[in-house]
């Protein structure tokens, strides 16, 4: 079933809502009779655009302290919650090593070339037999990082090791890919390769679903196509908002940011943080 139709610069864009990719339900997590979170509740489904490769990019947002980091080890597996439960693919648990994860500060084995630690994250994914080299080759020439394959990470920059990280991620074959912090402590020209990098890796398969946890909201809704806030109640943080970015006609425009839909969808966050 189409749930909508938008008219934006005489394109129309189609979309469905399918399957559910992710889902959180009931998750709480406490620390020593500590709440943290509490309540967490939502489902990420899979986008199906007509004639376009559209994966799922979600922003998760919320004030310093709220548990953003919590809900993002228990997303990622890292962690279990103290009850409720997180799936993926239908009915699996999600477990440490389902999702590719990006830490802020990103994890690269120092003691091995890049096109190194890229060739084990290759003998992962059973996808890519017998065309390791081919498919490194063809990611590193996307992300700009060609140069620096048979280089060790010391000798590479912030950004060029961020690229390398997350192609460890994707070459892994992992669907989803968890961002900390992606944006952090870049300069602006870097800023915007990085968002038009995750742009392309989100288009790159259907299925790849980006989250991404962030202090950075304009960034965030930029790329977005849904956005949660975590906010802080009396037994624990919670999911107070969803933003359906599509719905808004926000998601997918390179020029979002001219749009005063979008200055008003950033003052209605920062009003909710
Ligand atoms: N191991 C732990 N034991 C007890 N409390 C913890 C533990 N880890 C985190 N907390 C608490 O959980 C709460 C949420 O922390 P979390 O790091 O998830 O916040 P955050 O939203 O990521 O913050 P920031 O944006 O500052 O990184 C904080 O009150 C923190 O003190």
């Amino acid at each position: 079933m189409v749930i909508s139709l938008h008219n934006f610069s005489n394109k129309m864009t189609a979309y469905t809502k399918q399957d559910v990719l992710l889902q959180a339900t009931d998750v709480c997590l406490s620390y020593d009779g500590t709440p943290i979170l509490h309540d967490i509740n939502f489902s990420i489904r899979n986008i199906v655009r007509p004639g376009v490769s559209q994966g799922q990019v979600i922003s998760l947002l919320g004030r310093s302290g709220v548990g953003k980091t919590q809900l993002f080890r228990l997303m990622a597996g890292l962690q279990k919650p103290t009850s409720g439960s997180i799936t993926i693919n239908g009915n699996k648990q999600v477990e440490a090593g389902d999702m590719g994860v990006v830490f802020q500060h990103y994890y690269l084995f120092e003691w091995k070339t890049i096109y190194q630690s890229l060739r084990m994250a290759t003998s992962q994914n059973p996808l890519l037999k017998g065309n390791e080299k081919e498919a490194i080759e063809k990611w590193a020439a996307t992300f700009d990082i060609t140069a620096c394959l048979h280089k060790y990470p010391q000798q590479l920059s912030g950004g060029q090791r961020q690229r390398a990280s997350i192609m460890q991620q994707l070459l892994k074959g992992s669907k989803f890919l968890l961002f900390d912090e992606p944006f952090s402590g870049l300069d602006v020209c870097v800023l915007d390769k990085v968002v038009d990098m995750l742009l392309q890796v989100s288009m790159a398969d259907e299925l790849n679903t980006l989250i991404i946890v962030s202090h950075d909201i304009e960034t965030s809704v930029a790329i977005s196509d849904t956005v949660y806030i975590l906010g802080k109640e009396e037994g624990g943080s919670t999911i107070k908002k969803e933003i359906d970015l599509v719905e808004r006609d926000l998601a997918w425009h390179k020029d979002v940011r001219r749009n005063k839909a979008f200055a008003d969808t950033l003052d209605e966050i920062k009003a909710s943080l």
